[in-house]
């Protein structure tokens, strides 16, 4: 049923009539047979959780460790759903939990999900903050602490005035990011970058600490402290083994201790690595208030620190800052340099319309930007492709929830596959290739959580404008000043899961200067 969908959809846009009010009510009908798990609610009796397909234990291990599925988790999703249909369970080492395929089981999932939303146990995060003694940040806190410190921090990120005024701040590190560009490129005797990413990670740690400390790491310059690359390699390793420590029950950390104790001195150094900058900025404020002389900072650790927060939570909050404005950053920017640099048409209409906005003038602001529809759309395009978080989770406490006409009990813990939605031709026709247009057109078609790469509602990504604002402001001048090219030795570059998404080999790209 769900091809007879996928094919009648496709003839009709085929034919021109993508918007056409035919092509909704074929969808409706359709999607009353196909998608309409939800629907059984009402006529059938609830399933259990025993009635939901999914593998066994052991062939879910052999997959996820015999065949690398822990890198290929994102695919695990496509052949979950090919097997199994858009809901089933299956066992990740001792946790249990239901993957739900479906755009429309999502909406049902997320609109249940409750007053302080749960994202998901993170077991291993929570053990390592428990063993140190360390505070929760926002991505792991949970309840009232989780609510006092997102309307905190969300009245300096989701309120589009308090972002805009970052726009110099992350121009002056775009700035630096040129400059780095032009070095690596007269390095190679073809204009290559290789590793793009590497060099955009560090920016990634340029930008989000210009936002939080309102001070430069030197992540871009030409000899990169140490300290920032140990960071980086950190988070990396940190993310790598978040994996293989959920999915290895505890008593086994004991047996083969190598994980954890990694995993514990990459967190180690991460929470050393903020508490240094972070007592550094704030006695430099304090010689200044000690010297009378006026402090006016715009930058988020001081905005955390004027309040009550204790410095517990302080730390905290800015470590997890810190880690989530890295590699979400670093990726999604190489996968546009990636797809831009292999569709040249849609690079040059890019520009044109980067050009068209900015006149005579070569550095965008965040009220230029929001003026470039086609910047945006390839920004979309390239989350939908590729989204940097391609499985979210949700666990509701206190009482059980009714998706897809299951029954699921209390505390199950629920993954949303929006790798799996991302890519149905259901919502989007030719899945697998890069078509910014198709986010350009008022009615475009596809279900509103189909492509979720923030999330959605309550605990939905709380950096997601400071994101987009870096992101739309680095491709815009590095397309004002390079025509970027793919490397003629290099090959297609396929996603991996490492926790994150993240490019499975390096991608390197040509940059000429124009
Ligand atoms: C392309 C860039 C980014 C993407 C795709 C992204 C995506 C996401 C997603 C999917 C979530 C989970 C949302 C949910 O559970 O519904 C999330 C949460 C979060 N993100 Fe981002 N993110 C990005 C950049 C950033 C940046 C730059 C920051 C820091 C300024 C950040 C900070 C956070 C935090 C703190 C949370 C937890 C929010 C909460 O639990 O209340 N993210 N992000």
């Amino acid at each position: 049923m769900r091809y007879l969908r996928v094919m009648l959809q496709q003839a009709l846009k085929v034919s021109g009539r993508s918007a056409s009010p035919l092509l909704k009510w074929v969808e409706r009908c359709v999607e009353g047979t196909a998608g309409g798990a939800a629907r059984q609610t009402d006529t059938h009796q609830l399933r259990t959780l025993d009635e939901m397909p999914g593998p066994s234990v052991l062939s879910f291990a052999w997959d996820l460790f015999g065949k690398r599925g822990l890198s290929r988790l994102h695919e695990l999703q496509l052949e979950g759903y090919q097997r199994y249909g858009p809901m089933w369970k299956a066992s990740f080492g001792p946790i249990l939990t239901v993957h739900v395929a479906e755009p429309q089981l999502i909406e049902q999932v997320l609109r249940q999900e409750g007053q302080h939303p749960m994202r998901s146990d993170l077991s291993s995060w929570k053990d390592y903050r428990k063993l140190r003694g360390h505070g929760y940040g926002l991505l792991t806190a949970e309840g009232d602490e989780w609510q006092s410190v997102r309307s905190l921090l969300g009245k300096h990120t989701l309120r589009p005035k308090a972002v805009e005024a970052y726009d110099d701040t992350l121009n002056a590190v775009v700035t630096d990011l040129l400059r780095k560009l032009r070095t690596r490129r007269q390095q190679h005797p073809r204009g290559i970058v290789t590793d793009v990413s590497t060099e955009f990670y560090r920016f990634g740690l340029e930008g989000i600490s210009s936002v939080l400390f309102e001070s430069r790491l030197g992540c871009l310059e030409p000899v990169v402290p140490v300290e920032t690359e140990r960071f980086i390699q950190s988070i990396n390793t940190m993310f790598v083994m978040t994996l293989l420590t959920m999915a290895m029950p505890r008593w086994m950390h004991q047996l083969f201790p190598t994980p954890w104790d990694t995993f514990c001195q990459c967190w180690d150094y991460m929470f050393q690595f903020a508490k240094g900058h972070i007592d550094q900025r704030l006695k430099t404020e304090a010689e200044k208030v000690a010297r009378g002389e006026e402090i006016e900072g715009r930058y988020l650790t001081y905005f955390l620190s004027r309040t009550s927060m204790p410095m517990k939570s302080v730390y905290s909050n800015v470590t997890e800052l810190l880690l989530a404005g890295v590699d979400t950053i670093s990726g999604t920017l190489s996968w546009s340099l990636y797809e831009l640099s292999r569709h040249p048409d849609i690079q040059e209409s890019l520009r044109a319309e980067v050009k068209a906005v900015l006149g005579d003038r070569l550095i965008p602001g965040a009220a230029d930007v929001a003026r470039m529809p086609l910047l945006k759309a390839v920004v979309k395009e390239v989350l939908r492709l590729y989204p940097v978080i391609p499985a979210n989770a949700r666990v509701v406490p206190g009482r059980d929830i009714k998706v897809g006409g299951y029954l699921l009990p209390k505390n199950t813990l629920i993954t949303l596959c929006q790798f799996a939605t991302s890519r149905d031709p259901a919502h989007f026709p030719n899945p697998h290739s890069f078509v910014p247009q198709r986010w350009l057109t008022r009615d475009e078609g596809h279900h509103p959580y189909a492509s979720l790469p923030f999330g959605v509602g309550k605990r939905s990504c709380i950096g997601r404008r400071i994101a987009e604002l870096e992101l739309y402001l680095a491709i815009a001048r590095i397309l004002t000043h390079f025509d970027v090219k793919p490397d003629p030795e290099g090959g297609v570059v396929r996603p991996m899961t490492r926790t994150l998404l993240v490019p499975e080999s390096e991608i390197n790209l040509m940059f000429v200067e124009r």
